[in-house]
C-alpha cells in the first residue's frame, strides 16, 4: 500500500474516534483524497431526531467541497465492528456526484482488514447529471 493510502487509513481511524453515535453506538469514520492533494476526514454524526444524522462519508465529503475541492480521487470508509463498512445509498449517491467510476473506495473495519472497489462497482447504473442532458 503506498503511503498515501496508509494515511488514508489512519485517517479515517482516528477520525472515527470523534463520532458522535449516541443513539446507534455504530461509529464510521471515513477519508477522502482529492485532487489538491489535501486529506479530509469525517465521522458519523447522529441527532436526538435521528433521521437529521449525518453520515461520515458525506461529512467528509461536505467539508472536502466546503474547502474547495472538487473532485475525490480515493475514499476509506471504517467502522468500530469486525464486518467490512457499507456506505448507504445515500452516501453512494453522493460519492457519485465527486467521483469518477474507475476512482477507488477501499471498505475497511476496525482492525484496518479492507476490500478496494472502483466506484462503479459499488455503484453501477449511478444517476449523474448526464442523465438530464
Ligand atoms: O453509510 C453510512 C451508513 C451509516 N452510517 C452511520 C449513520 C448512523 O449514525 C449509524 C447507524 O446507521 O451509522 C454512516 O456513517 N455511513
Ligand atoms: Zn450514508
Amino acid at each position: 500500500m503506498e503511503i498515501t493510502e496508509k494515511q488514508l487509513f489512519d485517517v479515517a481511524s482516528q477520525a472515527m474516534e470523534n463520532a458522535y453515535a449516541p443513539y446507534s453506538h455504530y461509529t464510521v469514520g471515513a477519508a477522502v483524497l482529492c485532487d489538491d492533494g489535501k486529506i479530509y476526514s469525517g465521522v458519523n454524526v447522529e441527532n436526538a431526531s435521528y433521521g437529521l444524522t449525518n453520515c461520515a462519508e458525506r461529512t467528509a465529503i461536505f467539508k472536502a467541497v466546503s474547502e474547495g475541492a472538487k473532485h475525490v480521487s480515493k475514499i476509506v470508509i471504517t467502522n468500530g465492528t469486525q464486518e467490512l463498512s457499507k456506505p448507504c445509498g445515500a452516501c453512494r449517491q453522493v460519492m457519485s456526484e465527486f467521483m469518477d467510476s474507475d476512482d477507488i473506495v477501499f471498505l475497511a473495519n476496525k482492525t484496518n482488514d479492507f476490500k478496494e472497489y472502483t466506484f462503479k462497482e459499488i455503484l453501477p447504473l449511478a444517476f449523474s447529471d448526464k442523465d438530464m442532458d
